[in-house]
């Protein structure tokens, strides 16, 4: 397929949304995002990469870490994860309270917050540096030099009311192994990665070759790589997730810093970012360009 060309299409279609969302700004240090910017790359099951606008600018990645620290805790912990956490879609936005308490504090899937502090405690344990961990599977992955920033990291620690509230809670619940402090520095140091729309598109390759690396070793196995692939599609856009089902037909994992990576099974990866946010906290051009894409393509899962 014409990758060059179809992925233009997309960008030009997001063009008149560039403007529709809101940039988060509940972390300060993301406030200052230029809601016109626009990238998107697709790196291909062999490593070929077509990108258009800003693809190979850097941003913050933030929850898009969460299928990252999930699939390393799979791939180095194996199920025994699945025991913490849950994998059904929570219908709640992803910093919600609510569900943890009745659900005794066994959060409903990795993606939401409360599941991803969990599966940050886990790797931690089992690496004894969760971030350190992620950033170099995703340098090994693309090749690009990769560290956290640490101004969004310190911005968004200094209001993280409601990341400690679920730790805490998670921890008296008996659900974390490790200090909540150790916990949230590494989840807000994932979180705060900068990478670019390039980078994350090879990063999520071994989605696309069914659990295999970029180097051609194994990471997860086949049926992992669906399982993970199917909780992306589930519950990797929230309370959006049958919305972003129904427009774009592909698993997608999405950040609050306006990127969204989308898996096609067998074909590649494609990863879009653009700042402005819808109401569930999804890159509103990010979501058109995915959209165009696939009902241009008929690339999709379903
Ligand atoms: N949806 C997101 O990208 C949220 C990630 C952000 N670091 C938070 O914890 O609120």
């Amino acid at each position: 397929m014409p990758y060059q060309r179809l992925i233009a299409d997309a960008m030009a279609a997001a063009v008149p949304h560039l403007h529709r969302g809101r940039v988060a700004d509940y972390i300060p240090a993301l406030a200052a995002a230029d809601p016109s910017s626009f990238g998107m790359a697709l790196a291909t099951v062999d490593g070929e990469v077509h990108g258009v606008g800003d693809f190979e600018r850097a941003f913050s990645i933030q929850s898009i870490s969460k299928l990252f620290t999930l699939t390393l805790t799979l791939a180095l912990g194996g199920d025994g994860l699945w025991e913490r956490v849950g994998r059904e879609p929570s219908g709640t936005p992803f910093n919600s309270l609510v569900q943890l308490e009745f659900e005794d504090g066994v959060p409903r899937n990795p993606f939401i917050n409360a599941g991803a502090l969990v599966v940050t405690d886990r790797l931690h344990s089992l690496t004894g540096d969760a971030a350190e961990t992620v950033r170099e599977f995703l340098r090994a992955e693309s090749g690009a030099v990769i560290g956290t920033d640490a101004e969004v990291a310190v911005s968004e620690a200094g209001h993280g009311h409601r990341n400690s509230a679920l730790a805490h809670f998670l921890a008296s619940y008996g659900n974390l192994e490790n200090p909540v402090a150790t916990v949230l520095d590494h989840y807000y140091a994932h979180c705060a990665i900068a990478a670019s729309c390039r980078d994350l598109a090879l990063a999520g390759g071994f989605l696309a070759r069914h659990g295999v690396r970029a180097d051609g070793t194994r990471l997860l196995t086949r049926s992992e790589a669906k399982r993970v692939n199917a909780v992306m599609l589930t519950c990797g856009t929230y309370d959006a997730a049958g919305e972003f089902a129904y427009r774009v037909g592909l698993p997608g994992k999405s950040g609050v810093g306006g990127g969204i990576l989308a898996v096609l099974p067998g074909v590649g990866a494609i990863c879009v970012w653009s700042p402005g946010l819808d109401a569930q906290g999804n890159s509103v051009a990010g979501v058109a360009a995915l959209d165009a894409f696939t009902t241009a393509t008929g690339l999709s899962v379903f």
